[in-house]
């Protein structure tokens, strides 16, 4: 395929593994960080595409940074963050859709540990827009013998799962932590799903997307992985540590903390019944106990499966 020239804003865990991705294609790549290296002007020129991989606290103040740059009307935004802004409760495909309402914006999200893909193990991913020519040229960029990835045209049902899995990860490095068993992990993680299912509804994503690589998929990979961030608040967290205590010491963002409290305000505005994500907020908050959160969830009123 022809080479194309991408700037990836971000140098993190994500953004070096993505960006490394694109090399061993042949393409040509520009990574910016606000650490240093290329300026941001530098990095834009004549990119092709655009690849966020900046954690959500920086979404919109780069969205806006870029925005008095010049680019080329046809650059294609790609967005990999998975998060939702504490402000307004969007979503970084909305920031930066909102931003550049012009430009194709596609979402990159599935069941991707940095750190495994940094050593080429084989993985898959999702590239969802509703500009399917977009997503097409995005999938060709990145797709390798290790990675594999999938079109999907449901950009905000691919967001929301990764997203919200975090949350769920949270919660199942919690169960694990606690030495809960296998029947209690499937049990969180399966009505995880359905949380993630409720919740993605009311954002008008659709339900299938969630029982793929970017809804089940990264749900399985982040909560049977200690390699997740994620993971490791709630598994530390159940090992009697503080969520200070955890997060001085973890290796990059673990974006399901700030997604939770975000989330809860989206649910209570909405009307949504979450409870693990209520559990996991308050707990996080230092309000309850691992414990005590479990006990929460099994003492709830019992009801049907499906409602
Ligand atoms: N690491 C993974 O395995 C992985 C996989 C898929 C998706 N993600 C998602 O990608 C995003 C980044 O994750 P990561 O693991 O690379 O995190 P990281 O903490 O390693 O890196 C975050 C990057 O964002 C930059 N950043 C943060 N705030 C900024 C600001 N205000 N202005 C400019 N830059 C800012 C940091 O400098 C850093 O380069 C997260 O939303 C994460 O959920 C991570
Ligand atoms: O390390 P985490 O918890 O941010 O998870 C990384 C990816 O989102 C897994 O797909």
């Amino acid at each position: 395929m022809q080479k194309t020239t991408i700037a990836i804003l971000g140098a993190g865990a994500w953004g070096v593994a993505l960006a490394n991705l694109a090399t061993a294609n042949g393409h040509q790549v520009r990574l910016w960080s606000r650490r240093g290296g290329q300026t941001l002007q530098t990095v834009l020129q004549n990119a092709q595409i655009l690849l966020s991989a900046i954690s959500m606290q920086g979404v919109r103040e780069v969205a806006s940074q870029v925005q008095s740059f010049p680019l080329s009307p046809t650059t294609i935004f790609v967005t990999a963050t998975k998060g939702l802004d504490p402000q307004t409760t969007l979503t970084p495909s909305q920031i930066w859709q909102t931003a550049f309402p012009h430009h194709p914006v596609v979402v990159l999200s599935g069941p991707n540990l940095s750190k495994e893909i940094e050593q080429s193990l084989p993985a898959a991913t999702v590239v969802a827009s509703q500009n399917q020519a977009a997503a097409e040229l995005v999938q060709m960029v990145f797709s390798s013998p290790c990675f594999r990835v999938y079109t999907n045209p449901d950009p905000i049902g691919v967001e929301l799962g990764g997203t919200l899995k975090n949350i769920m990860a949270i919660a199942a490095g919690v169960c694990d932590g606690l030495h809960l068993g296998t029947n209690a992990k499937a049990a969180l993680v399966t009505r995880g799903l359905t949380e993630i299912i409720r919740i993605g509804r009311s954002w008008g994503a659709n339900t299938e997307t969630f029982y793929g690589l970017s809804g089940l998929g990264d749900l399985l990979a982040t909560c049977n992985s200690p390699l997740s961030r994620n993971y490791q608040v709630g598994y530390q967290m159940a090992s009697g540590k503080t969520l200070t205590e955890v997060l001085a010491d973890l290796p990059g963002t673990a974006e399901g903390v700030n997604t939770c409290r975000v989330l809860l305000r989206h649910a209570q505005h909405h009307s949504i019944t979450v409870p693990i994500t209520e559990q996991v907020y308050r707990l996080l908050q230092g309000e309850i106990t691992p414990r005590q959160a479990l006990e929460e969830l099994m003492l709830r009123d019992i009801k049907p499966e499906y409602n």
